[in-house]
């Protein structure tokens, strides 16, 4: 029996990271991790509990307590911290503003690759995670690696029009842009495991093409390899 695909698929906020990686593993009877619901998880119970998400030393201190669980259906993801639905409370403009901090905490960065080399591990069928290190880090021997990049504005446009159908206000692009590219520079600047692209990973611009043409390309390059392997 060929041993199962492991997926790794990362890049910037608004590249298709979890659209690709959801319809990916879903068309190929894969797992599916989103490594960026787990750090939002953690950042929600951190706030939710008042730990002041600046104090890297209370993060570090808090960051074995939440229970976190993730589910690995791609059709129906769920995410749970200490047994709550934590799905809808991670997506908050509060929890976005503060998640980088929180990440960039080794302690929390420990506890949750721990996690996702477990959930890995334990996808016999083989799995798709997507994140900001999967490839360098998480997962360094996965067996096709992506990178998603697209530019700031087709990113911004893409984050602005889920706000328009979540909020239904007026979105002002300039600042979601900004926010965005803010986030991208604390995510790849910092010390532990950066947002960054491995060496051996496939970079694919999805600025021009749709979210259809995206998720067939992934799918050909993960096919591409299986045969050659
Ligand atoms: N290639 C694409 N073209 C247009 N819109 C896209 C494309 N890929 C994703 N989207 C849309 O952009 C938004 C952000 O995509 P998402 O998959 O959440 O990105 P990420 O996980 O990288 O932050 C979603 O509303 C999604 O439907
Ligand atoms: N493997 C990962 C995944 C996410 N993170 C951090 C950095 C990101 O800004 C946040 C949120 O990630 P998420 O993928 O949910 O963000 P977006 O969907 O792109 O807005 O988590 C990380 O540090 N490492």
């Amino acid at each position: 029996m060929s041993n199962p695909v492991i997926v790794a698929i990362d890049g910037p906020s608004g590249t298709g990271k979890s659209s690709t990686s959801k319809a990916v593993a879903a068309k190929l009877g894969l797992s599916y991790l989103d490594t960026g619901a787990q750090y939002r998880a953690m950042t929600w119970w951190m706030l939710s509990n008042g730990v002041d998400v600046n104090d890297s030393a209370a993060v570090a201190t808090a960051a074995e307590k939440p229970v976190i669980v993730s589910g690995a259906d791609p059709a129906a993801p769920t995410i749970t911290v200490d047994g709550v639905d934590a799905s809808g409370p991670i997506r908050t403009q509060e929890v976005t503003a503060a998640v980088s901090a929180v990440s960039a905490v080794p302690e929390v960065r420990t506890r949750l690759v721990g996690l996702q080399r477990d959930a890995a591990a334990g996808a016999p069928g083989g799995i798709v995670v997507e994140g900001r290190d999967i490839g360098t880090t998480v997962l360094p021997d996965a067996t096709v690696k992506i990178f998603l990049t697209a530019s700031a504005e087709a990113r911004a446009a893409r984050r602005g029009g889920e706000l328009k159908a979540t909020g239904g206000a007026q979105v002002d692009l300039v600042a979601t842009r900004e926010a965005l590219v803010r986030r991208d520079a604390a995510d790849s600047g910092r010390k532990t495991s950066p947002l960054a692209k491995a060496d051996d990973a496939i970079e694919v611009d999805t600025s021009e093409l749709t979210l259809d043409q995206v998720i067939e390309c992934v799918v050909t390059l993960i096919e591409e390899k299986r045969a050659a392997s």
